[in-house]
């Protein structure tokens, strides 16, 4: 099983966001979007995460339609979102809980998947830290962390690293490693370091459409170039004469 997306579009008034985007991508795949500002990505994900509904064409996830059964969609994945969802009131283990008994654990259950995740995102010795109170790069592995509470089989990553300073972001891609192969991963990035380190296959988008599709190999190849960031000025060159 994979996530299947068939000519997915999204219009505003006359503006196309997605156009036509048709790709597959893998189950347990690490999966990188690029695209310059306004390239679509945003909106494929709230697509693809069912938080936006497509003018046309659909996306099979996991073998359920985001169209035809959002809800049964919603249950496989998670997001964490650029703007997190960090409670800064409450402490590192108390915003994982949170996070866990919504999704119905009992006290005990959300105390135990508290403590593994903090395990896993190297939080434990900030377990009793307000949310108020952390890096960026700890607010970062925290969000990531909540997302992964309801044991997602596919998991989005809006620009996990921004703002991180060279450590955070490191440790954060150490974490993404670990995490590679258990769990889907669609991650969207401006950091093309970062598509190197961690992604599988990487697709380019260019005003809405997918431009180039490969691994980073593939897309070398195919361009001539040797280096990612000169593969993604190319595929994103705008023409002389439009
Ligand atoms: N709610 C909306 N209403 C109208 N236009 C929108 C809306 N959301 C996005 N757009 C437009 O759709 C296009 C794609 O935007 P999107 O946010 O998906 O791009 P992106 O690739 O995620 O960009 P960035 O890298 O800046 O986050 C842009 O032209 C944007 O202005």
């Amino acid at each position: 099983m994979e996530i299947k997306i068939k000519e997915l579009t999204k219009t505003f008034k006359d503006r196309v966001a997605v156009d036509q985007l048709s790709l597959t991508i893998g189950k347990g795949e690490f999966f990188a979007l690029l695209g310059e500002n306004g390239a679509g990505k945003t909106t494929t994900i709230k697509m693809l995460s069912c938080l936006m509904e497509p003018t046309s064409g659909d996306a099979i996830m996991l073998g359920d339609s985001i169209v035809g059964n959002p809800q049964a969609v919603k249950k496989k994945l998670n997001i964490s979102p650029q703007e997190t969802a960090v409670a800064r009131k409450l402490s590192v283990q108390e915003n994982l809980e949170f996070i866990a008994r919504i999704y119905g654990s009992t006290k005990q259950d959300a105390e135990q998947k508290a403590i593994r995740l903090m395990e896993m995102f190297g939080l434990a010795d900030r377990a009793k830290s307000k949310g108020r109170n952390l890096s960026g790069g700890m607010e970062r592995r925290l969000s990531i962390a909540m997302a992964m509470i309801s044991e997602p089989e596919i998991i989005f990553l809006d620009e996990p690293t921004v703002g991180l300073d060279v450590r955070a972001r490191l440790d954060l891609w150490q974490i993404l490693l670990d995490l590679k192969g258990q769990i889907t991963i669609i991650l969207t990035t401006h950091y093309l370091e970062e598509v190197e380190a961690l992604a599988d296959r990487i697709g380019i988008m260019h005003k809405g459409r997918l431009q180039a599709l490969g691994t980073l190999e593939e897309l070398k190849n195919q361009t001539g170039q040797t280096k990612l960031q000169d593969v993604f000025l190319q595929l994103t060159a705008e023409e002389e004469n439009p």
